[in-house]
């Protein structure tokens, strides 16, 4: 029962696995021990081949000039030891006991299978059928062990030199088709930062005559899913240069010393392509800042940053390799990486606006057949706070549902329906009781009352009582641009807003639920908010402290000690309450005034389920 949606799915998917190294890097080794492991199975198959059997008259010729070597006779009782017939004999060495007349006669007239090796099997074959097996058991123990010294430091290995293979940069050339800026909607800025990099990158001589230094390192910070890897593409491609992708992660691995040498291979294979582009993602989980133990003393982890620095410095000015990296944890990255020379360029890659995220919807449902009544700019307005790929999400969803109900086009409800599940997950029709259903409804009734009569607050867009996800209500408000400055009636509307559920199931029920729990966090926040950083409170006065201060665009909180008395903390403590109390007051005498209205509004929402801001108007006017 919230009104605010809860956080946004992200599409975040891990890297797929990938095949051995040691594979991966000597395929021609892995070929030769296929081809030992073939050769054997055909020279032992050929050595127990057996030629037909020869008429007997034949069989004596051969005999005779020589040509015999080894005979197996079966079904004969041969005198002088020589019964177990299935035994061969071999008729060179033996030959004077054999070739006598007794003997011939036996065979000539018994029922004998004369089973004749026309020649002897030659020498080297015998040899290479014994060798064989061993050559190929030392070939995988060799492969294993190159295996495990790749990934101990990819050097010293047998005959092995660097090659660009053994690193796990992924490479993507610039092909027909591929992305384009035309590809990245909104992030203009973002776009003529890189303008100057594509330029030098497709025309190095022009900057290196004059002398100019073109930056090495950009760094590109954003929250996920605004872009950072796409705009590092079309960068790429805009530029018509190779470009060499690695995700920080993939640098680190189980043994010390890889990551470094992954690092080593990338700029080293780069700079013999470029002018190339080089694009480190994630590089926080490598940049974080050294031994403070914010990444558990890693010393991995610590070698393959101070590898990256030291390849940044090492660059010539020849060299026409830039390296661009992308992070949604600036905050803790190392300093150093941040110092002149190296990553001293950046990007900030913001949430897009509703400008942008009209753009984002076009680039997106370019190939998406649209009905008539979609519009994309109250799309837009409908999605404030969602990145790109959020957007990219929606607009997916929003074809899976017309493509699950056979239909031809996506239609304004697909991308309602869509725009829902994004932001709260499924619809879980089934969940509640009736009892919770009509207190739910109670509740919901309450928020959207309130709101309704809030003459600062964004114009109410609809209430549900449909459980989706964790929510078991909602009532939803809209904003189509968002707001980046706060007045105190909008804040104080708000916070009653958030109490108008719970003091709707006072009213009815004469005491409250859990449902209202989230609503009772977000105004408790909120209301500390006012006091501690906007200094809406007379008691508290004009201070702000940076307690609860939300990072530019992380969205994440910047907290420190306390910088104020522990007789100030009590204050503020009780200034917050007194928001909340004050706030839950006016909003249980605006329900009492309007009880018939929450009534109805109640009855209806059980009924419908869900209703639209222009049925609440006309159920409360
Ligand atoms: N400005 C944009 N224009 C068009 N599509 C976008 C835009 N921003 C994001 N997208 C879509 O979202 C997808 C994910 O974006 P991308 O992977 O580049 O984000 P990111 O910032 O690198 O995220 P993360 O920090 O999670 O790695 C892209 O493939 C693209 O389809
Ligand atoms: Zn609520």
């Amino acid at each position: 029962m919230s009104t605010p949606p809860p956080d946004k799915p992200s599409d975040k998917g891990g890297p797929p696995r990938k095949p051995p190294e040691a594979l991966h890097r000597d395929p021609w080794f892995v070929w030769l021990m296929m081809a030992v492991f073939f050769s054997y199975f055909w020279l032992a198959q050929g050595q127990d081949q057996q030629s037909p059997l020869l008429p007997y008259s034949e069989f004596i010729q051969s005999l005779e000039s020589g040509e015999i070597g080894r005979v197996e006779i079966r079904g004969l009782d041969l005198s002088g030891g020589y019964n177990n017939s299935d035994k061969s004999v071999d008729f060179r060495t033996r030959l004077p006991e054999f070739i006598g007349d007794e003997f011939l006669q036996k065979l000539e007239s018994a029922d004998v299978d004369v089973n004749v090796k026309s020649s002897e099997t030659p020498v080297w074959v015998n040899l290479l059928v014994g060798f064989l097996p061993w050559v190929f058991i030392i070939g995988v123990f060799v492969l294993l062990s190159r295996s495990v010294q790749s990934r101990m430091g990819g050097m010293g290995g047998l005959g092995g030199g660097l090659s660009f293979s053994n690193s796990k940069a992924r490479r993507f050339e610039k092909k027909e088709g591929g992305i384009t800026y035309d590809d990245v909607a909104g992030l203009e800025g973002a776009k003529q930062d890189l303008g100057d990099i594509i330029e030098f990158l497709k025309n190095p001589e022009k900057y290196q005559a004059l002398g100019a230094k073109i930056p090495k390192g950009i760094l590109m910070m954003g929250a996920p899913g605004t872009g950072k890897t796409l705009l590092a593409r079309a960068t790429a491609a805009e530029a018509g240069v190779p470009f060499f992708s690695i995700t920080g992660s993939e640098f680190i691995e189980l043994y010390v010393g890889v990551g470094a040498s992954r690092v080593r291979d990338m700029f080293l294979t780069a700079r013999k392509e470029a002018p190339a582009l080089i694009f480190i993602d994630e590089i926080d989980s490598v940049g974080r800042i050294r031994g403070t133990g914010m990444g558990g003393g890693n010393d991995e982890r610590e070698q393959t940053l101070n590898q990256i620095l030291a390849e940044m410095d090492g660059f010539d000015p020849e060299d026409v390799v830039v390296v661009l990296a992308a992070t949604n944890r600036p905050d803790v990255l190392d300093p150093a990486l941040l110092r002149p020379g190296r990553f001293d360029r950046k990007v900030v890659l913001d949430l897009p606006d509703k400008a942008a995220r009209v753009a984002i919807f076009q680039v997106h449902t370019r190939k998406t057949p649209l009905a008539s009544d979609v519009d994309l700019k109250k799309l837009a307005g409908m999605t404030v706070g969602f990145s790109g790929a959020d957007i990219e999400n929606l607009v997916n969803e929003a074809s899976l549902r017309a493509a699950r109900e056979d239909r031809h086009d996506v239609t304004s409800d697909d991308f309602l329906v869509a725009r829902e599940k994004v932001l709260m997950g499924d619809e879980r029709p089934n969940l509640l009781t009736s009892a919770e259903r009509e207190r739910v409804a109670c509740h919901e009734a309450g928020h959207g009352l309130i709101t309704f009569y809030s003459e600062h607050s964004d114009p109410l867009q609809k209430i549900s009582i449909v459980p989706r996800g964790r929510a078991l209500g909602v009532t939803e408000q809209l904003a189509s641009e968002e707001r980046h400055n706060f007045d105190e009636d909008f804040l104080r509307d708000r916070l009653r807003i958030f109490m108008g559920g719970r003091c709707a199931e006072q009213l009815l029920y004469h005491n409250c639920s859990s449902g209202a729990a989230d609503d009772l966090k977000q105004a408790t926040k909120l209301a500390r908010q006012m006091v501690v950083n906007w200094g809406m409170s007379k008691d508290v006065g004009p201070m702000g402290f940076a307690e609860g201060e939300r990072h530019p665009f992380l969205g994440r909180e910047l907290t420190e000690p306390r910088p104020y008395s522990e007789a100030l903390a009590e204050k503020i403590d009780e200034e917050v309450k007194q928001l909340l109390l004050r706030a839950e007051a006016e909003a249980m005498e605006l329900l009492d005034k309007h009880r018939q209205g929450l009534d109805k509004l109640m009855a209806e929402l059980l009924e419908h389920e869900s209703l639209g801001s222009e049925e609440v108007v006309a159920c409360l006017s």
